[in-house]
Parts: C-alpha cells; sequence; structure tokens
C-alpha cells in the first residue's frame, strides 16, 4: 500500500509532483488543532513548516505516524520528546536556506538603521512636503559601514551573515555554542563570552535555535548591557522577551528592534505596532523566496522518502528514536 502523507502548507508544485510519485499526498493547509486532532490517525508521514504545531495531544492520536517532516530548519514547534516516545522520527532541513535568511538579516539591518521602511510610509501617507521636513526631521539615521555587528549563533545562517556583514565593511564579533575557527579565518571574527558581545557591538543579530537554554536569552537583565545598540532577530521569537524589548524601546535604551520573528505568531497586535521610527517588523519569512522554497521542498520530501525507505537521513533530529522503532521495521517503500 502507498504511505498516506498529510501536507499541511503550500509546498512548491514540484517537490510536492516527486512526493506523489511515490506517496498518496493530501494537501491540507493549515489545518486548526480540532482538524488535525480528528485527521491525523490516517497518516503515515506529516510535512509541516513553523506555522503548524505539533504538540503532544496530536502526536498521541496519530497512530500511524512514522515520520515529520519539517520544512524549516527549526524544529520547536514539534514535541520532539512526545514524537520519540512514540517511534515518530523527526526531521529538519539544513544548507539549503542559509543564504535566504542571511540575505535577509542583512535587509532587515539596513532597513533598521537608514529607516528605509518608516521613509516609504511617510512618502505614501504624503508627509514630504518639503526637503527639510527629512533633513531636520530624521533624526539619528545611521550608517552600517564601520559598526561592529554582534552575531550570537555561528550555525550556517550566522556565518553566511557573517560573510554579508564583512562586506558592509563592519567588524565580526561573535558567540557560539563552540568556536568556529573557519569564519574567523575568514572574515576576521572575534569569538567572545555572549554578554560580551552584547556589551562591546552596536548590531546584535540573534541566530539561534529556539532551545530550554535559548528561550528568553535576551531579557530585561541582558537589555541592560545593550543600552544604546540595534537588535535584530531572525531565529525565533521566544529568544527575547518581548515585553522588557518593548519597555527598552520605550525607555529609549534599545535604538532599535529588526525582526521577522515573535513570541506568538501569527501576531495580531502589540505595542511595536506604534513604534515605526525604532522598529522593522516581518512575518517569519526570511527564508522565503523562489528558490529556497522549491530546493527546501525537495529536501523535505528527500528525508520523508528515506525514513518510509527505512533509510537514515542525515537530517534526522531525534537520533535516539532509532532505539524505539528500528529504521529497517519502517520500509514501507
Ligand atoms: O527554517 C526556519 O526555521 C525558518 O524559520 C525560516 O524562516
Amino acid at each position: 500500500m502507498r504511505p498516506k502523507v498529510a501536507v499541511l502548507f503550500k509546498m512548491k508544485s514540484k517537490p510536492l509532483e516527486e512526493l506523489r510519485k511515490y506517496c498518496d499526498a493530501d494537501v491540507i493547509l493549515y489545518p486548526s488543532k480540532e482538524e488535525l486532532l480528528s485527521i491525523i490517525h490516517k497518516y503515515d508521514g506529516l510535512m509541516i513548516s513553523p506555522l503548524n504545531k505539533i504538540d503532544a495531544e496530536i502526536i498521541e492520536k496519530a497512530e500511524k505516524l512514522k515520520v515529520i517532516s519539517c520544512h524549516s530548519a527549526g524544529y520547536d514547534h514539534v514535541d520532539v520528546d512526545a514524537a520519540t516516545k512514540k517511534g515518530i522520527y523527526v526531521t529538519k532541513v539544513s544548507g539549503v536556506l542559509s543564504e535566504a535568511v542571511a540575505e535577509f538579516a542583512i535587509g532587515l539591518i539596513i532597513a533598521l538603521l537608514r529607516k528605509i521602511v518608516y521613509s516609504d510610509k511617510f512618502i505614501r501617507q504624503g508627509k514630504w512636503e518639503s526637503h527639510r521636513v527629512v533633513w531636520s526631521g530624521f533624526k539619528d539615521i545611521e550608517t552600517v559601514y564601520g559598526k561592529k555587528v554582534g552575531i550570537l549563533g555561528m550555525g550556517a545562517i550566522g556565518k553566511a551573515i557573517a560573510r554579508r556583514a564583512k562586506a558592509l565593511g563592519t567588524e565580526i564579533l561573535y558567540w557560539s555554542r563552540s568556536r568556529k575557527e573557519d569564519i574567523e579565518k575568514e572574515v576576521n571574527a572575534k569569538y567572545l563570552p555572549f554578554d560580551e558581545v552584547l556589551k562591546q557591538s552596536d548590531i546584535i543579530v540573534l541566530a539561534l535555535p529556539a532551545t530550554k537554554e535559548t528561550y528568553h536569552i535576551i531579557n530585561e537583565k541582558r537589555l541592560k548591557l545593550m543600552e544604546g545598540k540595534y537588535l535584530v532577530n531572525i531565529g525565533r521569537g521566544v529568544l527575547v522577551d518581548e515585553k522588557a524589548v518593548i519597555k527598552a524601546l520605550k525607555e529609549g535604551k534599545l535604538k532599535g528592534y529588526a525582526t521577522d520573528v515573535f513570541e506568538n505568531e501569527p501576531i495580531q497586535e502589540s505595542e511595536l505596532f506604534e513604534m515605526e521610527w525604532e522598529t522593522v517588523l516581518t512575518p517569519h519569512y526570511a527564508g522565503l523566496s523562489k528558490e529556497s522554497m522549491e530546493d527546501m521542498g525537495f529536501q523535505t520530501v528527500k528525508n520523508l522518502l528515506k525514513i518510509l525507505r527505512g533509510e537514515v537521513p542525515e537530517d534526522l533530529v531525534n537520533k535516539e528514536v532509532l532505539k524505539i522503532r528500528p529504521i529497517e521495521s519502517i520500509k514501507m517503500l
């Protein structure tokens, strides 16, 4: 029997065609939790985006499920412990998104310091009455050139940001769980303790995954080390205590916050919306481009098919699952 797979996001057509060569695939776009709870028992495989939350309750009902293939580098939207206990393999994608996300991070940095988003709105609202309103009204616009950029998290995305930031004429400081001598050599990046990166950088970029250790890693106490600096987040919303960031922005302590990610997504209202000069906000799409989405779709399909063929993919997140349900016992293709 062909495996039955549910695709819960808008996947590009070519990878979907590839999937359909081997599996019966239902595309069910962003179902509610209730909807998912009522259908999950039918599926051998699940393909999801970061906006599809798969919690322990859903996993409990997933009687036949063997694999959850994430169409993302992050996998914090899946209860991986619950999946492992049930013998469900969880995979992510690696590499294919790094360039797209890094490019976006640089876009956020430039937009934040040069107020590009603010100015666009300014013109559209008919406020450009004279050159004077801009030249004497727009205060504290800063160049990126010559700044110190502190990158927190030096994985593939962090490195891709470092290369681009270097080309903008900045100095690179970084912290990561382990030293990355390759990037130190390549862009002369300086490895420092976490808090030193916060203290010594002008622009701090979060490129960390969401884990128990990184939850609210930028909190009220750490924001005190960041007075007069800019913060850019292309990791996950939960890396920052959003309330503390809002407070620091309101008090003029944090100079600006540009983020693609939020503590609760999709975000409908926030005090951040009112701070048009100090913030740049985008709806979690740093990885989205025609090129990256297709590459990512193929990798997500490849990971899923590998597991259904009884093979271990490189991008397996929960290696402990191999002891709970041996991979050979899955073989459906
Ligand atoms: O791949 C991910 O985890 C993303 O959030 C891309 O924006």
